[in-house]
C-alpha cells in the first residue's frame, strides 16, 4: 500500500485504461466503452479536486492532462460494508466460544460484554477493527452496536449509553475517511418496555437505526405469531415517531419454522416503512418448502426490504454440531432474492469473537468469499453490485460504492486484470485511493490491540 510512482501528483489527473466492473458504473457505462465477457469495461478516468471529473471510453480523455496507464487492470470503488458488529471484534482470544456455534456465541458475547465493555476496551478494538477497513479499502461501514438492558443496578442502561457514546466518538474521529452508521441491537421484546422507549431515544440523539434481533415464531425458540405481530407494531411506531430506519437481524437459525422475515414484511407494509427497512441474516428461509419461501420472498419484494447476507459468518455457525461435517453453507436463498427484484448486499458481519473466529474487516476478501460460497459466478458480471452499490445506496449514501461522476474519487486499484484474477488472489498489493490521492495506512499489527510493541 505505499505510494505508487505513476500516480499523477497533479490537480487534475487522468486514469487510463482502468477495467471497471460496469455493476460499478451506476451513471451508465461511458458510450462506446469495450465490455469484457465479465461485464468490465475499459474506460478512462478523469480526476479533478478529488472528484470523478469524467469517464470516458479508453483513449477518449483529454491529451493535455498528466496521465497514469492502468494497462487494463482493475479499478474498483472503496466497497461498502453494511452489517458489521465493531462492537464485539477482537474479543475471541480473551473469550473464546466453546463450541463454535450461536448459542454459544450469545453466551460468550454476554460474559464478555459484562466483564470488558467500558469505554476505552470499545474504543481501542473498535478503533482496531476501523484502521483494516481503512487499509483494506472500506468506504463506508454500518455497524451493530449491542444495546440490550443488562441485568442488575442499571447496568443495562449504561452499557447501551457508553458503547453508544465511543460509537458517536469513533464516527466523529473517522468522518472523512469512513462513514458510520450505528444500529441498536436487542431482542425486540425490549421495544415494549419503558427501557426500549429510553433505548430509541438514545439510538434516534446518536442519528442511528432502530434494530433488534426478531425471535423465531414457533420452532425452536416458542413465541407466538400474533406477538411478533405487536412487538413489530411496537418497534415501527417508536421508528416512525423519531423517523428512524429500520435494520433487523432476521431468522438466523436452521430451524425453517422461523419465518419472521414474513411478519417483518407484513409490519412493513402495515407500517407504510417500503424502502425503510433491511433484513440481515434471513438463514431460515433457505430451509422452508420452495413455495412458502417464494411466498415471503414476494411479499419482501413488494414492502422493499432489502436483505443482507453474511455468507462467512453463516457457514461458520449455521449446521454445527461436534462431530458432524456441516451438510448447509447456512445462507440466505439470495439469487431467488435477486431473481424477485430484492436488493441484495453482501456484509462482513463479525470480526474474531464468539459469533466469528475470523475475518479482518476487508470487504474485498468478504466479496471473494460470497462469490465462492454463494455460486455468484458463471458469469461474474452481476456480483460486484452485491458489495458496492446496492450496499451503499441502502445506507443512503448516493455516491458509496460506485464510481460515478461527481462522486469523490475513492478507488482501489487491484493488481488485476479480470474478475476472475480479483476473486482468485487477495491481493496484499492493492493500491487504496482516496480523494485522488493514494493512502499511506498500513494494516494495524495485533500488537496494537495489547498495547505491545510490533517487532517489525
Ligand atoms: N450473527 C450475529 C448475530 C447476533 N449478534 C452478532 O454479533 N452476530
Amino acid at each position: 500500500m505505499s505510494e505508487p510512482s505513476f500516480l499523477p501528483e497533479a490537480r487534475a489527473f487522468r486514469l487510463r485504461n482502468a477495467r471497471v466492473p460496469a455493476a460499478f458504473l451506476t451513471g451508465g457505462v461511458p458510450a462506446g466503452a469495450p465490455l469484457d465477457g465479465d461485464g468490465c469495461a475499459l474506460i478512462d478516468i478523469v480526476v479533478a479536486d478529488g472528484a470523478f471529473a469524467g469517464l470516458l471510453p479508453a483513449g477518449g480523455s483529454p491529451e493535455a492532462l498528466p496521465a497514469a496507464d492502468l494497462a487494463g487492470r482493475q479499478v474498483w470503488p472503496r466497497l461498502v460494508d453494511a452489517h458489521t458488529h465493531l462492537d464485539k471484534g477482537h474479543t475471541v482470544a480473551r473469550t473464546p466460544n466453546p463450541d463454535g456455534d450461536f448459542p454459544g456465541a450469545r453466551g460468550a458475547t454476554t460474559a464478555d460484554r459484562t466483564r470488558y465493555w467500558d469505554a476505552e476496551d470499545l474504543r481501542r478494538r473498535m478503533a482496531f477493527g476501523l484502521a483494516c477497513a481503512w487499509a483494506h479499502g472500506t468506504g463506508a461501514i454500518r455497524t451493530h452496536l449491542d444495546s440490550q438492558e443488562s441485568a442488575g443496578e442499571g447496568a443495562l442502561r449504561d452499557q447501551a449509553a457508553t458503547t453508544w457514546a465511543v460509537f458517536r466518538e469513533m464516527r466523529t474521529a473517522w468522518a472523512g475517511r469512513i462513514a458510520l452508521q450505528g444500529v441498536g441491537l436487542t431482542p425486540i421484546d425490549a421495544y415494549a418496555t419503558d427501557y426500549g422507549r429510553r433505548l430509541a431515544d438514545l439510538i434516534a440523539d446518536s442519528d442511528g437505526l432502530i434494530g433488534g434481533v426478531t425471535r423465531p415464531t414457533g420452532g425452536l425458540h416458542g413465541g407466538a405469531l400474533a406477538e411478533i405481530d405487536a412487538l413489530l407494531d411496537r418497534l415501527f411506531d417508536l421508528a416512525r415517531e423519531r423517523n428512524r430506519d429500520v435494520d433487523l437481524h432476521i431468522d438466523e437459525t436452521g430451524d425453517p419454522a422461523a419465518t419472521s422475515l414474513d411478519a417483518v414484511a407484513r409490519a412493513t407494509l402495515r407500517h407504510g416503512y417500503e424502502g425503510r427497512v433491511t433484513c440481515g441474516h434471513c438463514c431460515s428461509l433457505a430451509l422452508q418448502p420452495d413455495a412458502q419461501a417464494a411466498a415471503t420472498i414476494a411479499r419482501v419484494a413488494q414492502a422493499g426490504i432489502r436483505i443482507v447476507t453474511l455468507p462467512t459468518v453463516n457457514m461458520y455457525l449455521q449446521d454445527r454440531q461436534r462431530g458432524r461435517t456441516p451438510r448447509w453453507r447456512g445462507v440466505a436463498p439470495v439469487q431467488e432474492l435477486m431473481a424477485a427484484g430484492v436488493p441484495v448486499a453482501v456484509a462482513g458481519d463479525n470480526c474474531r469473537d464468539a459469533f466469528y473466529a475470523y475475518g479482518d474487516h476487508d470487504m474485498l476478501d468478504t466479496f471473494r468469499a460470497a462469490v465462492r460460497i454463494l455460486h455468484l459466478d458463471h458469469p461474474l458480471a452481476g456480483a460486484p453490485a452485491l458489495a458496492g452499490p446496492v450496499p451503499g445506496e441502502m445506507m443512503g449514501l448516493p455516491h458509496a460504492g460506485t464510481i460515478r461522476v461527481g462522486g469523490p474519487a475513492d478507488l482501489i486499484l487491484l493488481p488485476a486484470r479480470s474478475l476472475n484474477e480479483v476473486v482468485a488472489r487477495s491481493h496484499a498489493g492493492r493500491i487504496v485511493v482516496v480523494a485522488g490521492r493514494p493512502i499511506a495506512a498500513r494494516l494495524p499489527p495485533y500488537e496494537a490491540l495489547t498495547g505491545e510493541a510490533a517487532p517489525w
